[in-house]
């Protein structure tokens, strides 16, 4: 049985003091009794320490949006996950499609980081997901798995993994892939892990989705039986539509 994983992505939003609030406000509904899902937020750098300081009694997971794949160095910019560790993040999101969009990151440096961050000790989100072109162009599922296989080069144990599965044309949009187009890509996406890694340990992978998810259709998305949680970004930024999210996962 896979618990479910509910990360709020919060991109670039929120200063340090209004990360502090909005950390503190989840963490006071998450810490009483009754959430069994993990749950975990990704501030921004700046506010990392604040915030893992105001959650820690909680058992929210402190995550981190990005990371480079050297310890230190002259790579103006950058945050390692040497630093990500010491800050007390205990996850890290890598190869988001805004960093392969924007960032120029490719799989390969995906894979660099993801290498990087699971030696350090760090649990990785890795994402992936298609543009609209190229889902209507009916190759969904080979860029799919071609970020999966290429994220995932030289990785020989999932145990500190999880892939988050982001229909690019989805996130920010609204528009939500539905939950039988989500679970179709997760289960190819479990078959080919199941491939490379063999059955077991594709059936404890936790695979979640991420694009426009909302309370309402939270429960309906997390009910298909490949869809392990979610990767929320805007909805996470306001405390009750997050909880929603993180009800609906259990
Ligand atoms: O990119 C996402 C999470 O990483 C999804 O963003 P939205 O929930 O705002 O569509």
């Amino acid at each position: 049985m896979r618990r479910k994983i509910v990360v709020g992505n919060w991109k670039m939003n929120n200063t340090i003091a209004e990360s502090v609030e909005l950390a503190t406000a989840i963490a006071e509904k998450v810490g009483g009794d009754g959430v069994t899902c993990e749950v975990g937020i990704a501030p921004t750098f700046p506010a990392l320490h604040e915030v893992g300081k105001v959650i820690e009694w909680s058992g929210i997971r402190l995550c981190a949006q990005n990371c480079h794949y050297e310890n230190d160095g002259a790579f103006t910019g950058e945050v390692s996950t040497r630093m990500l560790a010491a800050a007390g993040c205990s996850y890290v999101i890598v190869g988001h499609s805004e960093r392969r969009q924007y960032f120029g990151e490719t799989s390969q440096i995906v894979n660099r980081k993801v290498q990087k961050a699971l030696a350090e000790g760090l649990s990785v989100i890795m994402c992936v997901g298609e543009t609209l072109d190229e889902r209507e162009r009916g190759v969904t599922d080979e860029v799919v798995a071609t970020q999966v296989v290429e994220g995932l080069a030289d990785v020989t144990d999932l145990t500190n993994l999880v892939i988050a599965y982001e229909p690019v044309w989805a996130i920010g949009t609204g528009k939500t892939a539905t939950s039988q187009q989500a679970q179709d890509v997760h289960a190819m996406i479990r078959a080919k892990v199941a491939e490379l890694y063999g059955q077991q340990a594709a059936d404890h992978l936790r695979i979640q989705y991420g694009g426009s998810v909302k309370p309402s259709n939270a429960v309906e998305l997390f009910g298909m039986p490949d869809i392990d949680g979610g990767l929320i970004g805007g909805a996470s930024l306001k405390v009750d539509d997050f909880m929603g999210i993180v009800e609906a996962a259990g």
